[in-house]
């Protein structure tokens, strides 16, 4: 007999932007988040018999969202993830577990003139602060923490050469080429007993995101790179080190290629190696390096 072996169901791609008004210094703040909020448990009968009564409509998923953005803080992240993911197992006995990815999208306060603008904000990147909330009946909230999209280049200071070398190798050894990625980095709680324990690490999430960024930044420019693999395992390192309540780090790195263009053809110019200038960017393919790196 066929059976449903797994089943989760949601809203996906719920847009809420929340203002924040502060009277006393005449400031507001923006979050502009896309939330996505999936659903597990006794659900089987909608899929197999029809059967809507287990069925909580994904439309009021997503009022739901909307309703909790105006009666909680939806700073940081981790807190509000876990606030939608915990309603969802109180509210209905019969889910077990609710999954909820919040992305947060820049909004940079101006500055104009030298000072920080009371109300008006760029998009400084398309960077996102992205956070993933599992809540699970007697089982705690998991979060995960992530930068997504952070994009980084560095034109000297990456070497890779020593890789295996046989009949199907073209590339050459180089001591000095461009490095660039889009940063995916992710960092994994120990799991939060129940929503107040979330509550209680609150100053801990921004700190986090904080180190992560200012870690991948600086080892990301300072490193004399021996490959994106031994680079991104320092990151790792150095992040574990960081945030005490970590249990692991993963890192997914594209290597996005940019060749050296031989032109000799035209006038004998020189324009590789220690002459290097002129570049071309690949769209594809491109490396792809992950790891993940745990407490040993
Ligand atoms: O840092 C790198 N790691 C690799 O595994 C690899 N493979 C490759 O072709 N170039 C690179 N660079």
């Amino acid at each position: 007999m066929p059976h449903v072996a797994a089943a989760r169901y949601g809203k996906d791609n719920v847009r809420v932007c929340k203002v924040h008004r502060d009277p006393s210094t005449n400031t507001q703040t923006v979050t502009e988040m896309t939330v996505c909020c999936l659903l597990e448990g006794d659900i089987s009968t909608s899929y197999t018999r029809a059967d809507n009564s287990v069925v909580v409509a994904t439309d009021s998923i997503k009022n739901t969202i909307y309703i909790l953005a105006k009666q909680h803080p939806v700073t940081p992240p981790e807190l509000f993830a876990s606030t939608v993911a915990s309603h969802f197992i109180e509210r209905y006995a019969h889910i077990h577990a609710a999954h909820v990815r919040v992305v947060t999208h820049r909004w940079t306060r101006m500055n104009i003139d030298g000072k920080p603008h009371p109300h008006s904000f760029l998009r400084d990147g398309e960077e996102k602060r992205t956070v993933e909330a599992v809540a699970r009946r007697d089982a705690g909230i998991s979060v995960a923490s992530s930068i997504q999209g952070l994009t980084v280049l560095k034109s000297t200071g990456s070497a890779f050469h020593g890789f295996v070398r046989d009949e199907f190798t073209t590339l050459p050894e180089t001591w000095d080429r461009i490095l660039s990625t889009d940063v995916d980095a992710t960092w994994k709680w120990s799991t939060f007993a129940n929503l107040k324990a979330v509550q209680a690490s609150v100053p801990k999430f921004d700190k986090a995101w904080e180190s992560a960024r200012d870690i991948t930044l600086k080892l990301f420019a300072e490193d004399d790179s021996a490959s994106v693999q031994a680079t991104m395992y320092k990151m790792c390192e150095q992040i574990l080190a960081a945030v005490p309540d970590v249990d692991s780090v993963v890192y997914s790195l594209p290597n996005k290629h940019y060749f050296e263009l031989d032109l000799s053809w035209h006038k004998g110019l020189k324009n590789t190696g220690k002459d290097a200038e002129v570049y071309v960017p690949q769209s594809s393919p491109n490396g792809l390096i992950k790891c993940e790196v745990s407490r040993s």
